[in-house]
């Protein structure tokens, strides 16, 4: 009689692995003597000792295959949350999670960690030092983070000890560190044009920017420690720098390190709000004749201009996270790795 050959535990797949955080995790895996495959619809670099798999997570048989003798999944594929194609947001985030559920059932993976995102309780309104168990969004603000919602759901209610299948959320916050395509780029390019002048509201929100190698850190510590008689089961975990800073100083500082100035006027929060919901409206109206994409979005002028940070505590207590990069160093090596966005460059 064939007996099932039960997967080595340090056997894992990156599911959305060619991605900025999925290529930090992959890399340490690889430290940590890991066996990885990648999953992702891209192949974005080689490295040796990693399986890649290009496939889109919605394909069921696809996965199967990359999931083939694996007993670790890390679900870290998501559309780009600026995107505004909520089909696509609908697909990929709810549609997709649910087939990558399925498929780890099949495959009989045992574990899946999913990163999701502290921006699941934010509805455009102050967090201060915010825990797992605020309410999920009644009003998320925007696609991407209603779909990140639903997808925590599916992932949290999938979790199953007597199926031997555990699941575990990460919610990190604000990710930033070398070759990340989104918050040093984002900002360099609103400096070049000339519009990071100002500073929207007063200046004093705190904020929670989580270094890339600390988000790391947060799923494989969660990946380990999660067993049938762990609290880890089926919970959600903050995962952030644990320093929160004010918004501003944070991008003054990325910015100045890049030789270019920091934001010096301030303009009262509810008439930028204001102004980005009006532009957003015309941009939505005006879409059938042309694609207008404002740089103040109504969702990037409420990250920009409330309180939003998060407690750790969960996340020290049943698995010791403590961030190992803190945020000055993390600071200091992401601009050193960003020679291309220098001013003048
Ligand atoms: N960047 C941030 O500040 C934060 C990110 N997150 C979450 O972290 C995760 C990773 O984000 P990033 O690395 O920043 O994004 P990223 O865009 O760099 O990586 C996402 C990866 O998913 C892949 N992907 C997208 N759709 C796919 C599909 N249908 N099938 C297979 N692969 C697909 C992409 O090709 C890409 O490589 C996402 O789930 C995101 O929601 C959470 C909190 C903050
Ligand atoms: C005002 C201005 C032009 C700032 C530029 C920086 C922004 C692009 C980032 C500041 C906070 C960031 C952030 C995210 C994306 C990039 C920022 C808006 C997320 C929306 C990414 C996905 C998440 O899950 C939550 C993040 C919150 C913070």
């Amino acid at each position: 009689m064939a007996t099932r050959v039960r997967p080595s535990s340090k056997r894992c797949t990156v599911i959305g692995g060619s991605g900025f955080l999925g290529r930090h995790l992959v890399e340490r895996l690889v430290d940590r003597g890991y066996t990885v495959n990648v999953f992702d619809i891209r192949q974005a670099y080689e490295l040796p000792g990693v399986t890649f798999h290009q496939g889109d997570l919605c394909d069921k048989q696809a996965l199967l295959v990359a999931l083939k003798d694996v007993s670790i999944v890390f679900h870290c594929a998501s559309p780009a949350p600026g995107s505004d194609d909520r089909a696509l947001f609908q697909r990929v985030n709810i549609d997709g999670t649910q087939t990558v559920i399925q498929a780890c059932h099949e495959a009989g993976v045992q574990k899946l960690i999913l990163t999701s995102s502290a921006s699941v309780v934010f509805e455009g309104t102050d967090i201060k030092n915010g825990r797992e168990d605020l309410p999920y969004a009644k009003k998320p603000i925007d696609y991407y983070t209603e779909t990140k919602i639903q997808q925590e759901k599916l992932v949290l209610e999938a979790c199953s000890k007597e199926k031997g299948f555990l699941t575990v959320a990460i919610r990190p916050h604000g990710i930033f560190g070398p070759r990340d395509p989104q918050l040093v780029p984002i900002l360099v390019d609103t400096a070049r044009r000339g519009k990071m002048k100002f500073i929207i509201g007063d200046g004093s929100n705190l904020v929670d920017f989580t270094y890339v190698e600390n988000v790391v850190h947060g799923h494989i510590l969660a990946a380990e420690h999660l067993k049938a008689d762990s609290p880890l089961c089926g919970q959600a975990y903050h995962i952030t720098n644990d320093e929160p800073v004010r918004f501003w100083d944070f991008m003054s500082q990325i910015l100045v390190g890049l030789g270019y100035s920091a934001p010096r006027y301030h303009l009262p929060y509810t008439l930028v709000y204001g102004i980005a919901l009006l532009l957003w409206l015309i941009a939505l109206v005006l879409r059938p004749l042309i694609r207008i994409k404002p740089t103040f979005t109504p969702m990037r002028v409420a990250l920009a201009g409330t309180h939003h940070y998060y407690s750790c505590t969960r996340a020290k207590k049943d698995m010791g996270y403590q961030p190992p990069v803190p945020l000055q160093e993390a600071i200091v090596r992401t601009v050193e790795s960003y020679p291309h966005l220098q001013k003048g460059a």
